[in-house]
């Protein structure tokens, strides 16, 4: 697996440490309250995991699975809801957990989902963005690392369902990609 990789961006180390900070912040940012933290499948469970442990303030988990790239490196531009959450947002402060940002597609999708069915306030952590891509105007309140205009895969990111258990990020060599 290790092999099909052509350059590591981000080691463990270093996305490790910055969890840390960003769960410093977070547990600023919700002290004295209860936020509802919504992991955004697949993608974040592995940040979700890690990050939730860094934070100091009692809080609760659900989970949802939605998908836009399937086998692909380029978004299909429809959002797909495989699994909803379990729990009602109503009068909730959400915090959405994703791993990365890219066309921007799937998160304007959920906060819209999200603020209809009534949270009191919605905010969004990701670890990785790539603004370069951007095709609709939007940004997280809390982002981890700024990544160039490439293709990445690792730390719960992947390439046709492969690639999510490397612990860091990496540029997969061209010739793995079929498409
Ligand atoms: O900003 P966007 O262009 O919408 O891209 C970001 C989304 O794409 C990926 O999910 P994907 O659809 O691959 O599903 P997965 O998490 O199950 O891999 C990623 O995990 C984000 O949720
Ligand atoms: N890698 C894996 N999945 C993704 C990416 C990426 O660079 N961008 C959006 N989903
Ligand atoms: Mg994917």
């Amino acid at each position: 697996m290790h092999n099909d990789i052509q350059e590591v961006l981000i080691s463990e180390e270093e996305i490790q440490n910055k969890i840390r900070e960003l769960g410093a912040e977070l547990s600023k940012r919700y002290e004295g309250r209860n936020p509802l933290v919504i992991c955004v499948l697949k993608g974040a469970f592995i940040f979700m995991a890690d990050l939730v442990k860094t934070i100091t303030v009692p809080l609760e988990l659900d989970f949802m699975a939605v998908s836009s790239y399937g086998d692909s490196t380029k978004s299909s531009g429809v959002v797909k809801i495989i699994k909803d959450l379990d729990q009602s947002v109503e009068g909730r402060d959400v915090l959405i957990v994703e791993d990365i940002i890219d066309s921007g597609l799937t998160l304007s999708h959920l906060i819209e989902l999200l603020k209809n069915r009534n949270a009191s306030s919605v905010t969004v952590v990701t670890l990785f963005d790539k603004p370069a891509r951007r095709t609709v105007n939007l940004e997280a309140d809390f982002t981890g690392f700024t990544l160039p205009d490439a293709f990445v895969v690792g730390y719960g990111l992947d390439y046709s369902e492969r690639y999510r258990n490397l612990p860091f990020i990496g540029i997969l060599k061209p010739e793995i990609y079929t498409n």
